[in-house]
């Protein structure tokens, strides 16, 4: 898609999230796990979500689909091609225009076999078809569909996971850590099915820790701390040594990373400066 034909498709302004706790039994207080996060994506876009464990990143996933536990409250916009995307429309949208990929094998049914899970949403008359076609793309094999999610291993329920978002006329896809415990073929079928995605015209918000994947197959770059956005860069300012990266906290993020290696006195300073 060419850039003058790329629209708006998901806009979330000054996210805020908290939770109402009961402490000692029956005072009620409130956590703030997120406050003023903010992303959007392009119809035809990769953003990646990255940040460390606990800084909001599935919680803004979930907001965005509207599943968040009863206890949450939210305030700030989330707009979905313009519109303000409502509890309703959440619901409507799930599973059909919005798909999902969630970060746990928890959210597949135990009781119900998983080439059943992979069918809900397809057309009746063509799901077994479908669902053998998904199960080869996955590299699982059709017989696994008689399975139940506790006979298969992590790696094959993360793939079973994947096959179910795939469905006709998805205009979001949110993956939320789509690739652990994954191996290498797999992982670079799953990365290239987020590029099919993107190519056929969807938004995808890819949630990750694995930088380098993102990077791979990224536009832009969301970096969240402590629940707040601090940077969206564009892929391509993640080279060197991160010069053109617009915070200290996302430049010693890329320059953590292995493979590159910059000497000590280097890295030494870097550290000191954001201190
Ligand atoms: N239901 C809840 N009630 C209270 N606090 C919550 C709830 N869900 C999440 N949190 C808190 O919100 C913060 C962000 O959680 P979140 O799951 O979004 O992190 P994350 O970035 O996805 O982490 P990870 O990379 O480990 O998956 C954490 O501190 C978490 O403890
Ligand atoms: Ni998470």
């Amino acid at each position: 898609m060419s850039n003058s034909q790329k629209k708006r498709l998901l806009q979330v302004e000054n996210l805020s999230i908290g939770f109402s706790q009961y402490f000692k039994g029956t005072q009620k207080r409130m956590i703030h796990p997120i406050a003023d996060m903010h992303v959007n994506i392009d119809e035809g876009e990769i953003v990646a979500v990255v940040g460390a464990s606990g800084s909001g990143k599935s919680l803004l996933a979930h907001a965005v689909l509207g599943i968040l536990p009863g206890n949450a409250i939210t305030s700030g916009s989330i707009l979905y091609q313009g519109e303000e995307l409502t509890q309703k429309r959440k619901e409507q949208l799930r599973g059909r225009e919005i798909s999902f990929i969630p970060q746990s094998v928890n959210y597949l049914d135990p009781l119900m076999r998983v080439g059943k899970q992979v069918q809900i949403g397809l057309d009746r008359t063509t799901a077994q078809v479908q669902q053998d076609d998904l199960f080869a793309r996955y590299d699982l094999k059709k017989s696994d569909g008689r399975l139940f999610p506790f006979e298969l291993s992590g790696g094959m329920l993360r793939r079973v996971l994947f096959a179910t978002s795939v469905r006709e006329g998805v205009k979001l896809v949110i993956a939320d850590e789509p690739t652990p415990g994954i191996h290498p073929e797999a992982l670079s079928e799953i990365l290239r099915q987020l590029k099919q995605f993107a190519k056929d015209g969807a938004g995808v918000m890819l949630i990750t820790h694995d930088i380098m994947s993102a990077l791979e197959i990224a536009d832009r770059v969301a970096v969240i701390k402590d629940g707040t956005t601090v940077e969206i860069s564009d892929v391509s300012a993640f080279e060197g040594q991160g010069d053109r990266l617009i915070t200290d906290y996302t430049r010693r993020l890329w320059r953590a990373l292995p493979q590159n290696d910059f000497d000590l006195e280097f890295k030494r300073k870097a550290e000191e400066s954001c201190l």
